[in-house]
C-alpha cells in the first residue's frame, strides 16, 4: 500500500496538530450550545474520529452518507445519498465534517438541503480544500490544509475504495491510476 505513494503532501504528525487546533477554535464556537456534528462518509470517518476529541462541549454526532465519486478521479455530478441522517436537523446548530472540498458540489447538495430542512445554523469545516477543482460556489468556514489539482489519497480520501487506512495524505503514482510515469 506505502508502496503506491508518490509523495507524501500532509503527514500524520501535521494532521494531529491541526486537528488539535481546530477542536480548540470549535470549543470556543460551540462553548455552552449543543451542536450536532455531522459526518460526511465515507472520506469524513479518519477526520471527524480525531477532531471530535479535541472539542470539549457537549455534541451530539450523527451520519450522512453520500457518494457522486464511485471509481472515478471526477465527480459524476450527481451526489447520491447512500444513507441519511437520524436525527431532525430543525432549529439545530449543524457542523458538517468533510475531508475534502473539490468540485464542491456534495457541499453545496447539503448545505442546500439542511437550509430546506430549516437548521438554525451549517458550518462547515473540512480538512482539505481543493480550490483548482471547484465548480459550485461553496466555501468552509475552518480549513486544515490546502492541496494541489493532484488527486490525493489517504486519512479517508480513496482511489477505488483502497487508500482511507494510510495515516497521511499522499498522491499515487502514475502508474496505479493507469497514467504516464514521469
Ligand atoms: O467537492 P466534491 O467534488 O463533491 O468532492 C468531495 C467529496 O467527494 C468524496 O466523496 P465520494 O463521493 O468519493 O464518497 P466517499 O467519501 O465514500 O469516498 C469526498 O469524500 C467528499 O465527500
Ligand atoms: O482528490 C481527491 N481524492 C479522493 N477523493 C476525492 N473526492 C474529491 N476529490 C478527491
Ligand atoms: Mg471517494
Amino acid at each position: 500500500m506505502h508502496n503506491d505513494i508518490k509523495e507524501i503532501l500532509i503527514s500524520k504528525e501535521a494532521i494531529e496538530a491541526k486537528c488539535k487546533e481546530i477542536g480548540r477554535q470549535l470549543t470556543k464556537e460551540y462553548d455552552g450550545k449543543f451542536p450536532l456534528a455531522i459526518g460526511v462518509l465515507k472520506g469524513a470517518m479518519p477526520f471527524m474520529a480525531d477532531l471530535l476529541r479535541y472539542i470539549e462541549t457537549n455534541l451530539e454526532m450523527d451520519f450522512m452518507d453520500v457518494t457522486s465519486y464511485g471509481d472515478a478521479m471526477q465527480s459524476s455530478g450527481e451526489v447520491k445519498i447512500v444513507k441519511d441522517l437520524n436525527t431532525k436537523v430543525e432549529g439545530r446548530d449543524l457542523l458538517i465534517i468533510e475531508d475534502i472540498i473539490d468540485s464542491g458540489l456534495t457541499l453545496k447538495y447539503l448545505v442546500d438541503l439542511f437550509k430546506y430542512r430549516k437548521a438554525n445554523s451549517v458550518k462547515i469545516v473540512t480538512l482539505l480544500d481543493k480550490p483548482s477543482g471547484r465548480s459550485a460556489a461553496i466555501k468552509a468556514d475552518l480549513i486544515g490544509f490546502e492541496v494541489p489539482n493532484e488527486f490525493v489519497v489517504g486519512y479517508g480520501l480513496d482511489y477505488q475504495e483502497k487508500y482511507r487506512n494510510l495515516p497521511y495524505i499522499g498522491v499515487l503514482k502514475p502508474k496505479i491510476y493507469g497514467g504516464e510515469e514521469i
